[in-house]
């Protein structure tokens, strides 16, 4: 059990995680994506996971889903209210799924299908859980419709997956995981693949049926900047694993990571015009050859001996409710610009802070259009247009 669960926290909690870990045995070697991750969750409570690709966001959420892959090996406990969910069967866990955790995927239509209206998806959802008429599951849906804020839910709901955008498809994704009144829901990155202003009015929504329903939420990000004003606790994962955790203002304004800093240091600050952005160098650990010692002593500017060679433990900071996975953490905490641990001369300087929203390079860029709209510009075209043009000079 970690330092920021106690038995009195876990009685009130919808979903409790404790010491979850989950390995994929490969050709190369085991994959040890998720080691010994530990959260609970109240009613009501938002919960932001956050760190980089590959740190182990997604599939510690697919094991509470029982969506991993046949050869995955789970380790620890998941409760959902009184049940175990490890170890529980396909039939069972799929009565889990929807009616008590619900999923949001990064891809709407991974989650819709093509060649059915929405409200026919919706009414069936439905029906799978309850024994009600098609007329009154079609009420339901409508009703979903209307709760996330789809204009015309009536006419709406007659309509196919391709007749709406991005943002109204996220919407009606939305409306899909509330329909059986679930307890949790899980978002995996909902808003990554929209512009930033469609991407604000997601988040409002999935507050809003929070208020509304008192359902919990996980909100899965690799980006900090997302998660500012929207949840309550912040678990930062590094390596398969949780290397902060806290309220997310704590996190905000007294990071006790290292790699916290590092990833505050990457979000774009109006207030810093002409500042250097400050992106964390170096890349995330092998998961099969994990460094001995902290799986981010090598990318840390406060490494010491003791880093490089014992792997710290989750423990309370002087903070109330705030833990950190860090030797160094006191140290780090007399500093007065810890983000100064992350500039770097050869970074160039960040005119114009709202043309760059993520320090992800696979991410699109957003910059802002004369007119002031958001305007995406897709990096990988951006790239092929480049090689073009040399090609076209050659
Ligand atoms: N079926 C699998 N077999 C082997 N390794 C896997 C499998 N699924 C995931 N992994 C590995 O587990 C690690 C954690 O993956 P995960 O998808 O949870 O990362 P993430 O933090 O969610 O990143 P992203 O934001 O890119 O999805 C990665 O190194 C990934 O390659």
């Amino acid at each position: 059990m970690t330092a920021t669960m106690t038995d009195a926290t876990m009685t009130d909690s919808v979903l409790a995680v404790e010491d979850l870990s989950v390995t994929f045995p490969t050709d190369d070697g085991d994959v040890h994506a998720v080691r010994g991750v530990s959260y609970r969750l109240r009613p009501r409570e938002v919960l932001g996971i956050v760190g980089e690709s590959g740190s182990g966001k997604s599939v510690s959420s697919m094991a509470v889903l029982g969506l991993l892959p046949a050869g995955a090996k789970v380790t620890g406990s998941i409760r959902y209210r009184d049940r175990e969910l490890v170890g529980l069967s396909y039939k069972d866990m799929r009565s889990v799924r929807n009616n008590g955790v619900a999923m949001i995927f990064q891809d709407p239509m991974t989650s819709l299908n093509p060649v059915y209206t929405i409200g026919w998806q919706l009414a069936e959802a439905y029906r799978a859980h309850h024994a009600v008429s098609k007329k009154a599951a079609w009420a339901k849906a409508v009703e979903a419709l209307d709760l996330v804020g789809i204009p015309r839910p009536d006419r709406s709901a007659k309509q196919y997956p391709h007749e709406f955008s991005g943002g109204m498809r996220q919407r009606v994704v939305i409306a899909m995981a509330i329909i059986n009144d679930p307890d949790v829901i899980i978002a995996d990155e909902p808003t990554t693949a929209l512009d930033v202003t469609v991407q604000a009015q997601i988040l409002e929504t999935l507050l809003r049926i929070r208020d509304e329903t008192a359902t919990a939420i996980v909100m899965i990000t690799h980006d900090l900047g997302v998660v500012a004003g929207m949840v309550d606790r912040v678990q930062v994962m590094y390596g398969g694993t949780v290397v902060e955790s806290g309220p997310v203002d704590e996190l905000f304004d007294y990071p006790r990571m290292p790699y916290t800093v590092g990833l505050l240091g990457s979000l774009p600050n109006p207030a810093a015009l002409g500042k250097r952005l400050t992106p964390i160098k170096g890349a995330p650990p092998s998961l099969i050859n994990l460094p001995t010692g902290c799986a981010f002593s090598p990318r840390c500017p406060l490494a010491e001996d003791e880093c490089r060679t014992a792997e710290p433990l989750l423990l309370p900071t002087e903070r109330a409710d705030h833990a950190t996975r860090c030797h160094r953490w006191q140290h780090l905490s007399t500093l007065s610009r810890p983000q100064s641990l992350f500039e770097h001369e050869e970074i160039g300087v960040m005119e114009n802070p709202a043309a760059l929203t993520t320090a992800d390079p696979d991410m699109p860029v957003i910059e802002e259009s004369p007119s002031g709209d958001s305007v995406v510009v897709d990096s990988n075209a951006v790239d092929s247009i480049a090689a073009e043009e040399k090609g076209g000079r050659a």
